[in-house]
């Protein structure tokens, strides 16, 4: 060995060599790197574009989108190509069937404070029947009257979780707070505890099959009073002054404030921004129109929702059936208003 070192042309070579070996080795692995890196990259950019949010610019002009058609039939998309969610647009099977092979929990949040906790009853009840059936469903029920929440057997994988907060005697107060109510919850237990979380009201009941179909990054429902209503009618917020103020010409539909719903982090953004909006309007003292609904309204105007759910998802039991709800899944109970909220 020695005695070939010691020829200098030798060593040189052997050096040469070595250090080719190296740079081709170098160049391989660097190119199979940035490979590598270009294809992580890619997953990110798609993974980023089929999770990123759906904002557009407030002003723009363009037409309401209907609901219903001229020719009476039901219109099953946005005009963003989000779903609207329809009887007969959907396989339930199929869907239940992908989203059961995801394992995941859904998150349901419901309010019952003061004479509202008698709602919960048949909230419940009507969910266990109807509600995500064979799904892990966590409910957490908000009340200032914990000792009233109802003993309801629940189906196997589903869980009911009682939180207890403070009474309030204005029933605006109440509805506006579920806002951060919720955004705490989800930072505080959410983001670990499920996937998807809905928010609803609780003087309502199920009718009808809820189920995977209304999963989605982030989910509105139609309200059931304003979906064929032109948009400078619907009761959106209209002093300049408050954070949830919508020019006449602008808006595409007017969501209920009974369900908001999405993947847990698309859902606290929604509840994080309008518990900010309330608040800067509290300072002012300036209460929108139809406190955290007007609020959420703004939100989906200018953060469009991946997937819409039809009026099927929130009706109201005195409304006469119409042609295009083929099902009522979920709806509002007829309420003596004098009667159950702490003020006029
Ligand atoms: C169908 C629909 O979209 N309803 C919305 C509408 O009127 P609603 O007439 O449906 O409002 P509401 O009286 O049901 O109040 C909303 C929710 O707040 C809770 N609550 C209210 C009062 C009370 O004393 N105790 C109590 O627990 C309860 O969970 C109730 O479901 O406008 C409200 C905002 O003003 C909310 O946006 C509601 O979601
Ligand atoms: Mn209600």
């Amino acid at each position: 060995m020695m005695k070939y070192l010691h020829n200098t042309n030798t060593f040189l070579l052997v050096l040469v060599c070595l250090s080719l070996t190296g740079l081709i080795f170098w160049v391989y692995n660097s190119t199979s790197f940035r490979y590598k890196e270009i294809r992580i990259c890619t997953n990110l950019t798609k993974e980023h574009q089929e999770n990123s949010k759906l904002q557009s610019p407030q002003g723009l002009s363009y037409n309401q989108p209907s609901v219903v058609g001229p020719d009476g039939k039901v219109i099953a998309m946005t005009p963003w190509l989000a779903p609207i969610v329809w009887e007969g647009t959907f396989d339930s099977f199929l869907i239940e069937s992908i989203y059961k092979q995801q394992n995941i929990t859904i998150a349901t949040t419901v309010f019952a404070l003061g004479k509202y906790t008698q709602f919960l009853k048949d909230f419940l009840e009507t969910a266990e029947q109807n509600y995500f059936v064979g799904f892990r469903v966590h409910y957490y029920v908000f009340t200032d009257l914990p000792e009233q929440v109802p003993s309801v057997k629940l189906g196997e994988g589903r869980q009911l979780k009682v939180l207890k907060v403070a009474s309030s005697n204005r029933w605006q107060e109440i509805t506006l707070r579920r806002m951060e109510k919720l955004e705490k919850l989800i930072e505080s237990r959410l983001l670990n505890e499920a996937d998807y979380v809905f928010s609803l009201d609780v003087d309502t009941k199920f009718y009808g099959r809820w189920g995977a179909e209304s999963l989605g990054r982030l989910v509105g429902v139609l309200h059931p009073g304003y979906y064929q209503t032109p948009r400078e009618q619907f009761p959106y917020e209209r002093r300049p002054e408050s954070q949830a103020f919508i020019p006449y010409s602008e808006g595409d539909y007017y969501y209920g404030g009974a369900v908001i719903g999405g993947l847990v982090k698309d859902v606290h953004e929604v509840a994080k921004t309008c518990r900010e909006q309330l608040d800067i309007d509290a300072a002012k003292s300036i209460e929108a129109a139809w406190q955290e609904e007007s609020h959420l309204n703004k939100y989906f105007l200018y953060n469009k929702p991946s997937k819409v759910l039809s009026s099927e998802y929130l009706w109201q039991d005195f409304k006469p059936h119409t042609n295009e709800v083929k099902i009522i899944r979920f709806s509002q109970v007829i309420k003596n208003y004098a009667a159950v909220r702490p003020n006029p």
